[in-house]
């Protein structure tokens, strides 16, 4: 492949050039529009760097002025970085250069950091940290150690402009921060369906339902998929081939899930010529079928428990990053249920072809009320042709602020931590030894009731006036309900319980700015608790050094996680007060020494 048609050539970089202001407003705006423009290069490496990260670069002058660009064309080619450095040449030296992502220094590899020191450049905007553990920060130091000013969004800066902008970043590589958090490959479901809801008529024929242009952006998908899954039915109904035909991209392996292995002799799919075929099935399923298919190049991995976990995770271990599910209903309710899909992208057809019996996208999810309904999230909506194609996530992509924070921002976030030396203290649970952390620990705050801030009441635990503050200032006498229900809970538990379940069954009750407030409310609660009670605040001085981690193997956004995935906000924020007393003890100290 031609060098140009990896850098970005002229009209591009024109399109990019933003003016800059001089306030922090259009700093912002335009670090953000550099990393998004980032992000759309690396978008181009989708499909042909896995397991890589996609990686792009913009290079721009202080004037605003974009004079490189470049991104990673596959793996072990040349990174974004010198690419994008090459091209801009000269004017590189003072200039900025801006990474969707922090590069990873696979075996010792430095060329991205290199080619940035080399050229001269005096500043780098990051969008998100290295999602591997290993490899997270390397590269931001190295840089630093070279004397660059290096920025990571989110870290360095927050505004809406850069948190889109980090947004883009994430979806970018979600495969990639999916695998590294979750142990199973980044999995989407996508299906064409009728607009009365169905993937095929009654007979079970399904050719076609989506337009001609639809379907090749489902080339275009399996093109950035390391494999295709469907089950058993699929391949009985509709003999399929599930290559990528757009002509470019790479194909991705084909999966058949099979309990019964009782598929036909003559398949599409047992032609393994250009593209390989894995039948996964059950242990024991058809010996001779087995010997049958393994005769024709197909490879047949039997498993104990055929269950759309145990096969992620089996081609997780196999080092397979993304997977489009292209299965009927059965397959995709199986896999859906065992938490498996990330994303959902639906082609939408004008067509009605009715059929009581005709199958649609997902099977049974014994859910019985429109409240259990799961809602998508980061919906877009897009006219393809004549269809609409509908995606969204159904798991938010996991977030990579650094759960137990890098060794810089645990510096950032107290001081008094040693970033090379620090241990880690876990608490979670009441009655262990730093359970008085915990919110659920058994200490009264005086805080204010609803909006009335002279109006102060006791709540009994940290989390019943947390799950209280949701419904704080409604107009909805329900949600002053709520408030009172949870403020006279008889345990921490009961208060959560009713909070949880209210803010899901009937989220209209929550003030709208609660995903704004949280944290500032959950710090206020904790600076009350601390404050009240001395031996608490003697102990979470005492723990001066350590880096605090809240161990809920669950909750992704208070707690660490089970692997270190959540973000550890309720540590975050213990040791943010932890540092507020200790820098309020020196200045006390000083004052005292000058007096
Ligand atoms: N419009 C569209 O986008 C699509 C339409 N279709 C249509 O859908 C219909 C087929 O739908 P459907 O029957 O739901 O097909 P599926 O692709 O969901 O296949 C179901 C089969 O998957 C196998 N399987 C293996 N493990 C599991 C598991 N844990 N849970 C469930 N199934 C498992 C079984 O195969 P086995 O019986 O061999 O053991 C099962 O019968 C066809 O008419 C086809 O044309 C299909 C795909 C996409
Ligand atoms: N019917 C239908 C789809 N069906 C899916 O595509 C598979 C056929 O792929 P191939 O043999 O490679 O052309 C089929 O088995 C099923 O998984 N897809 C769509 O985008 N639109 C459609 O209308």
């Amino acid at each position: 492949m031609a060098l140009t048609l990896r850098v970005c050539s002229s009209p591009l970089i024109c399109r990019a050039t933003l003016a800059t202001g001089d306030n922090g407003r259009n700093h912002h705006a335009n670090d953000a529009a550099f990393i998004r423009r980032a992000a759309d290069l690396a978008e181009m490496s989708a499909g042909v760097t896995s397991p890589h990260p996609n990686f792009g670069c913009v290079i721009a002058t202080s004037s605003g002025k974009v004079t490189g660009e470049g991104y990673l064309y596959a793996q072990g080619t040349k990174p974004a970085e010198a690419l994008a450095v090459e091209a801009a040449g000269e004017s590189c030296r003072g200039s900025t250069a801006y990474l969707n992502m922090e590069p990873g220094d696979c075996h010792g590899d430095h060329t991205a950091v290199s080619a940035l020191v080399q050229a001269g450049i005096g500043r780098v905007v990051v969008g998100i940290r290295h999602p591997l553990k290993h490899l997270r920060g390397s590269a931001i130091r190295e840089l630093r150690s070279h004397g660059i000013e290096v920025s990571v969004l989110g870290e360095d800066f927050q505004s809406k402009v850069l948190e889109e902008a980090r947004k883009s970043c994430l979806l970018v590589n979600a495969p990639l921060i999916h695998r590294a958090c979750s142990r199973v490959p980044f999995s989407v479901l996508k299906y064409a369906m009728t607009l009365d809801g169905k993937i095929a008529a009654s007979s079970g024929h399904a050719a076609w339902i989506s337009s001609k242009l639809s379907r090749t952006r489902v080339f275009e998908l399996r093109g950035r998929s390391d494999a295709v899954i469907v089950g058993g039915n699929t391949v009985r109904q509709d003999d399929p081939r599930l290559t990528a035909r757009h002509g470019h991209g790479h194909t991705p392996t084909r999966i058949v899930m099979t309990q019964s292995l009782d598929l036909p002799e003559k398949a599409n799919l047992w032609d393994v010529s250009e593209v390989s075929t894995i039948v996964a099935t059950q242990r024991g399923a058809r010996k001779s079928f087995q010997k049958y298919l393994a005769s024709k190049g197909v490879e047949v991995v039997e498993f104990d428990m055929l269950n759309p976990r145990e096969v992620m995770e089996y081609f997780h271990l196999r080092g397979y990053l993304s997977i489009l599910w292209e299965c009927g209903g059965t397959l995709a309710a199986s896999a859906i249920s065992s938490g498996v899909i990330h994303k959902v992208v639906a082609f939408v057809a004008p067509k009605i072809i009715g059929g009581r019996q005709a199958p649609s996208p997902v099977g049974d999810l014994g859910m019985v009320e429109m409240t259990q309904a799961l809602n998508l999230i980061n919906v877009c909506y897009e006219q393809v042709g004549p269809d609409m194609l509908v995606s969204g996530f159904l798991q938010p992509i996991p977030d990579l602020l650094p759960v137990i924070p890098s060794e810089d921002a645990t510096f950032e976030i107290d001081p008094s931590v040693n970033p090379f030396e620090s241990s880690i203290i876990f608490f979670y649970k009441t009655w262990d030894l730093y359970g008085s952390f915990s919110n659920f620990s058994p200490h009264p705050i005086r805080m204010p009731y609803g909006e009335e801030n002279d109006d102060y009441r006791t709540w009994s635990s940290v989390e019943h006036y947390y799950q209280a503050s949701k419904f704080v200032g409604v107009e909805n006498p329900l949600a002053h309900d709520c408030v009172e229900n949870i403020r006279t809970a008889r345990s921490p538990e009961e208060a959560a319980l009713i909070g949880r379940s209210k803010q899901r069954q009937q989220p209209e009750l929550v003030r709208e700015d609660w995903e704004d407030v949280k944290i500032e409310v959950m710090y206020m609660a904790l600076k009350c608790k601390f404050s009240t009670y001395p031996h608490l605040k003697s102990m979470l001085l005492s723990t001066a050094g350590s880096v605090l981690v809240e161990a809920s193997p669950h909750d992704l956004f208070w707690g660490g996680g089970r692997d270190g995935e959540g973000l550890n906000y309720l540590g975050r924020l213990l040791m943010q007060l932890r540092s507020e007393y200790i820098s309020e003890s020196s200045v006390s100290a000083e004052n005292a020494s000058l007096a």
